[in-house]
């Protein structure tokens, strides 16, 4: 209207003043301000707008009609955003907000450096006044964390190697990575349910806690170490916590780390919400072969691979190991989550036990009753009241005993995956065997231990005769002398 009421009114060349002048007016008075966060910042694509767009897909399903989808490669949902010259409200903090979707055609191709899109897109924000600075304190960087969040969670987990030894890639990076795709998950998991609860309730616990780190000026860590015999899902566990918390996962080979200073260089490179593992910590380092020469070297000085060498100078240390879990070093980048795994937890140097290492010991057992639950539904589809009582009673009895561990448990159980009766039964044999084994077993160690008391007594009882008989010669002796 104010157009065509310039164009009858003023002759052209006072109409773009008055344009100007009338949008100034109406700017005073309007109670709104307006931002615009185009796509394209000058030449360079402007981070804010995608971030935009993804926080927008996460909230547009509340209250728009009209919505383009889309799914990006290698991603596993989809996500949903505003469609051309849509609007959509949100609010933050008791306040409302206004996005708009504004795509316009580019009018001529001006020159750049690099092909621009025929379409100008942006989003225009529009906020009260009076909320201004709200909006530009503290409700953009909330739309770029929650950004940064849906891009975690919709991309796929990484999992970085070094086992390029201590060599760089083209960018200078010391990891390699590959897509993680492992499907474990704490639902996949066999183990008791309320130990499962724990560790998933201290990981989120973790995962939210950064103002409570914050308050108590801790560094951002944690360390779990889980320790148990082979197969019995250690490593099932890494990836279920990476799944569970979305977070990447650094595998860490200790043996192709040279020095203390290629270990920090290593972690330096490792980015926050990441898990950093390092599997068989007793074999990876070897940490009862100490180099004691005098006190020349840290008394943790250890060798990778356990060629103690002492003339070497490529020596990884424990405690340039403990210096990231726990010393200043820890706290170079932050959200991070320390997994040591080992078979042999009494081979382990206490240094590392200690209290605040490693915040929680989690013993990866034999398969228990409830965990073999947990196999069945999995594997064969059974709930426990799919079976006859005898049955589970008879499960009941023998688990324990058995001490057969997870992996042991569900192969049997992928083998006879077709005929679920064959599988029960098979099972229950198998078990019943192992626990018979270890039955003998053990009477055959007690038998062993009592063998060998009896033969450290007998070889206690046989010089002290003999030193009787000694005596009792010389007091002979003396006597006849007398
Ligand atoms: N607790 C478990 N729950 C479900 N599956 C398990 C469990 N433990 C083992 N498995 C199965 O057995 C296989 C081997 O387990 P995993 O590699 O996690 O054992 P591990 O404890 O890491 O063994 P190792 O000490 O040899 O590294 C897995 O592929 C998994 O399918
Ligand atoms: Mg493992």
């Amino acid at each position: 209207f104010c157009q065509s009421l310039l164009h009858t009114v003023f002759p052209p060349e006072l109409r773009f003043a008055s344009l100007k002048f009338f949008n100034r007016l109406f700017n005073y008075f309007s109670s709104y301000c307006y931002y615009d966060i185009t796509e394209i910042d000058g030449v360079n694509t402007n981070e804010l707008y995608n971030a935009v767009q993804l926080y927008l897909s996460s909230s547009a399903s509340i209250s728009g009609n009209r919505l383009s989808l889309s799914r990006g490669l290698n991603s596993s949902s989809i996500t949903f955003g505003l469609s051309n010259n849509d609007r959509l409200i949100d609010s933050y903090k008791n306040v409302t907000v206004e996005w708009e979707h504004i795509v316009t055609q580019r009018q001529s191709q001006t020159f750049s450096w690099r092909p621009l899109p025929e379409e100008k897109r942006g989003f225009t924000l529009r906020v009260r006044k009076k909320n201004k600075h709200l909006v530009l304190n503290s409700y953009l960087d909330f739309v770029m964390d929650r950004a940064n969040e849906i891009r975690r969670i919709n991309q796929d987990r990484l999992l970085y190697t070094n086992s390029r030894g201590g060599s760089l890639d083209s960018r200078g990076h010391p990891w390699e990575s590959v897509p993680f795709k492992h499907p474990s998950t704490f639902d996949t998991l066999a183990m008791d349910p309320s130990k499962k609860t724990e560790i998933m309730a201290d990981l989120l616990d973790f995962a939210n806690g950064e103002s409570f780190y914050q308050k108590t000026g801790r560094a951002w860590k944690r360390g779990y170490l889980l320790y148990g015999p082979p197969g019995t899902g250690k490593s099932s566990m890494i990836a279920a916590m990476a799944n569970y918390l979305g977070y990447d996962i650094y595998d860490l080979e200790l043996t192709e780390v040279n020095t203390n200073s290629e270990l920090r260089k290593l972690l330096m490179k490792t980015s926050s919400k990441s898990i950093i593992v390092i599997e068989d910590i007793d074999c990876s380092i070897n940490l009862t072969n100490r180099n004691n020469n005098g006190g020349k070297k840290n008394s943790y000085d250890v060798v990778p691979g356990g060629n103690n060498n002492e003339d070497s100078a490529n020596t990884i240390t424990l405690s340039g190991l403990l210096n990231f879990t726990d010393g200043l070093w820890s706290c170079c980048g932050s959200e991070r989550i320390f997994v040591f795994t080992t078979n042999h937890i009494d081979k382990l140097d206490p240094a590392l036990l200690r209290s605040g290492r490693m915040d929680m010991h989690i013993h990866m057992s034999y398969c228990s009753f409830p965990s073999l639950k947990i196999l069945l539904k999995n594997y064969l589809g059974f709930e426990e009241s799919d079976l006859e009582t005898a049955v589970m009673a008879e499960f009941e009895a023998v688990m324990e005993a058995a001490e057969m561990t997870p992996a042991d448990v569900s192969e049997v159980l992928i083998k006879n995956r077709r005929d679920k009766k064959r599988a029960i039964l098979e099972l229950l044999d198998a078990l019943k065997m192992r626990a018979e084994k270890n039955k003998l077993k053990s009477i055959e160690k007690i038998e062993n231990v009592i063998e060998d008391e009896e033969q450290e007594k007998r070889a206690l009882d046989i010089p002290k005769e003999s030193s009787d008989e000694k005596q009792k010669e010389e007091e002979k002796d003396d006597e006849k002398i007398q």
